[in-house]
């Protein structure tokens, strides 16, 4: 028995805060970032392929890839931006599913996946059983964005239109963080999320339990009204 999480928003509204804030709580959390970096790594198909799409010149010295020259080149280009994604993100769901079954036999009963774009590509959305959106206001996002990843104001529009308005996000998922504030005032929020996700974790393994007593109880009065018909 196990739930999947997905957990989303728009670029620098805060997932990664939300996500470490939800690790140390003791939730497993797989980033669809980091493993975005893991597939991409020097000779896997998706760099062989990137190399062969888009050439050696979003290369570094050392081979791998140049995050900020491909970067420049998929936010200012719709068409690129196709080409990078219809490249990496079979891997990049391949790579998640094989962490999500990792953490199912570790014992895990419910896993997050921090996924940016869980609402653009849709492909993860049938499987999960909760979606939360972490919120912030658009000057904020922008402002946050501008500092965090020393962008000019033009750069940073780019990189938001590149995304699902985040307004249209947060109408789509079942639970939403509101990050304009202060961290204090998210960690809150994100207190009362893991209690909600403990509750239906809880629920489910009552509910679990109840159908195999339920089962266990039938399969005896079929062999107990066998036994006096025989
Ligand atoms: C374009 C790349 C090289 C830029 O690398 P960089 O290290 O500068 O950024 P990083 O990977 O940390 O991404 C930062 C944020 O950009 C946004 N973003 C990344 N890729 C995309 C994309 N294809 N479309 C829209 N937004 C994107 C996300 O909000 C993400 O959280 C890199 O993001 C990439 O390889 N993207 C394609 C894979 C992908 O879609 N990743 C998103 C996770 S599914
Ligand atoms: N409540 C907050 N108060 C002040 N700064 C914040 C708050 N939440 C996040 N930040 C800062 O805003 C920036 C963006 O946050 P974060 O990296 O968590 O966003 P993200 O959604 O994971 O971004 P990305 O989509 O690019 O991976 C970071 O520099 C972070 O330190």
């Amino acid at each position: 028995m196990m739930f999947l999480v997905g957990l989303t928003g728009g670029i620098a509204s805060g997932k990664s805060t939300v996500s470490s804030m939800l690790r140390e709580l003791g939730c497993p959390v797989i980033d669809a970032d980091v493993v975005a970096r893991q597939v991409v790594e020097p000779n896997s198909s998706a760099y062989c392929r990137i190399v062969q799409h888009f050439g050696q010149e979003v290369l570094l010295e050392n081979g791998e890839i140049d995050r900020q020259k491909l970067g420049q080149i998929i936010f200012t280009s719709a068409e690129k931006r196709r080409l990078l994604n219809s490249i990496t993100h079979p891997e990049i769901h391949k790579a998640m599913l094989k962490h999500i079954l990792l953490y199912f036999l570790r014992g895990y009963h419910y896993i997050i996946l921090d996924v940016p774009l869980l609402f653009e590509t849709r492909r993860l959305t049938r499987f999960l059983n909760h979606t939360v959106v972490v919120y912030c206001d658009p000057t904020t996002q922008l402002s946050r964005l501008m500092q965090r990843d020393s962008l000019t104001q033009q750069q940073a529009e780019q990189r938001i239109a590149a995304q699902m308005p985040l307004n249209e996000k947060r109408g789509l998922a079942n639970h939403v963080i509101e990050n304009s504030g202060s961290r204090e005032d998210t960690l809150r929020q994100v207190l009362r999320l893991h209690s909600k996700l403990e509750d239906s974790m809880e629920f489910l393994v009552v509910r679990g339990l109840a159908v195999a007593l339920a089962l266990g109880l039938g399969g005896l009065l079929l062999y107990t009204v066998k036994l006096l018909g025989s």
